[in-house]
């Protein structure tokens, strides 16, 4: 099939770049030309260590960024609608919540202690939606816990009286009452133990194929949770994307070292590769107010070469179809890593 007959993917992104800016006018490039397309229906995963970038591109993409964060360029396409991020333009406020809504990183625990989930919705709804009546809104809260098999008690709710997983559901009905085309979710399942974070998992799942999301970006530094979710992952490294690829793909045959270690760097649960070893990555991310030259990740790689530390690494593959960007892969091209690492 020619990729003229392909289907448009939902999201499609282009040399997304955002940057914060420092006191003395540095600026941390936080995320640097990152591109990436998400297929209708699907979980993008958006792996990485903590301060290479994850958040900041959620930001971005959910058209969230705030100073000292600012969009420096890029452009977006959600579902056909294209938004030209340069020059610091500011997107349409009718995209948030109904094109795109952000699942922040600790929203479980921000909610307002003093209101009521029910009320809560309200105000969601009323935000994007002008004066629609309290009924209205409310039948709407309602048939969505139908929907997804969620108790109608926790209408009359607060948040307190909600254990933390039921809170995390709660949290994320909220945020897709308006079937936002792409929904963000910023390490949903990180303060959750094992079977709440299922019980997440199942619910986003759930969510895509009733079609009341478009599509998932599922940003975690927890790789065998996106095993579990993700049809997609996207491993971030300074601020850069160095590999895209199906989830079980990339777990399974990591393409580029980053990710090899990554994997390495965590307790795998599945009992076929539970074998790995456990442990950090040698040496620490980089500082990106002032990052390596050549390939990011090549001071702590261990298969670097010169090229690496002179040379912008090569992308292998395609945006839409997956990439590693590595100039040992580009001479190994069929090697496994793990037996190198
Ligand atoms: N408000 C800020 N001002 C300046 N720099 C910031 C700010 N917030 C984040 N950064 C920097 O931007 C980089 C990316 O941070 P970001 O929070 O996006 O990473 P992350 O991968 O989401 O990390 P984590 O998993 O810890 O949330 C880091 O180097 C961080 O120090």
């Amino acid at each position: 099939m020619s990729d003229t007959t392909a289907p448009a993917p939902l999201v499609h992104a282009r040399g997304l770049r955002a940057a914060y800016r420092g006191q003395r006018g540095t600026d941390v490039v936080a995320v640097d030309d990152v591109s990436l397309e998400l297929p209708r229906g699907q979980v993008l995963g958006i792996a990485g260590e903590s301060g290479c970038g994850k958040s900041t591109l959620a930001a971005v993409l959910s058209l969230t960024a705030r100073p000292p964060l600012s969009v420096l360029g890029g452009e977006l396409t959600i579902d056909g609608e294209q938004l030209d991020l340069s020059g610091g333009r500011r997107p349409p406020r009718t995209w948030r919540g109904s094109v795109v809504s952000l699942l922040p990183q600790g929203a479980m625990n921000s909610l307002s202690a003093t209101t009521r989930v029910g009320d809560l919705a309200v105000d969601v709804v009323r935000a994007h939606r002008g004066r629609i009546r309290r009924a209205e809104a409310l039948d709407l809260l309602t048939d969505r816990l139908d929907a997804l098999d969620l108790p109608r008690r926790v209408v009359h709710s607060y948040p307190h009286q909600l254990s933390g997983g039921m809170r995390q559901r709660v949290v994320t009905v909220l945020s897709t009452l308006l079937d936002p085309k792409l929904l963000i979710a910023d390490e949903p399942t990180s303060a959750l133990d094992v079977s709440t974070q299922r019980a997440l998992t199942e619910l986003l799942r759930e969510l895509l194929h009733r079609g009341l999301v478009g599509g998932i970006v599922f940003v975690t530094h927890d790789l065998p949770v996106l095993r579990a979710v993700a049809d997609r992952i996207a491993v971030m490294y300074a601020g850069r994307l160095v590999e895209v690829g199906d989830a079980a793909g990339l777990i399974d045959d990591p393409r580029h070292p980053y990710t090899a270690a990554l994997l390495a760097s965590v307790l795998v649960p599945e009992p076929q590769i539970r074998t790995r070893r456990v442990g950090g990555i040698a040496g620490a991310p980089p500082d990106l107010s002032a990052p390596p030259a050549g390939c990011r990740f090549h001071p702590r790689c261990s298969l670097a070469s010169d090229v690496c530390a002179e040379r912008e690494p090569p992308l292998l593959g395609t945006i839409g179809g997956g990439y590693a960007t590595c100039w040992w892969r580009a001479e190994h091209p069929d090697e496994p890593l793990e037996a190198r690492l």
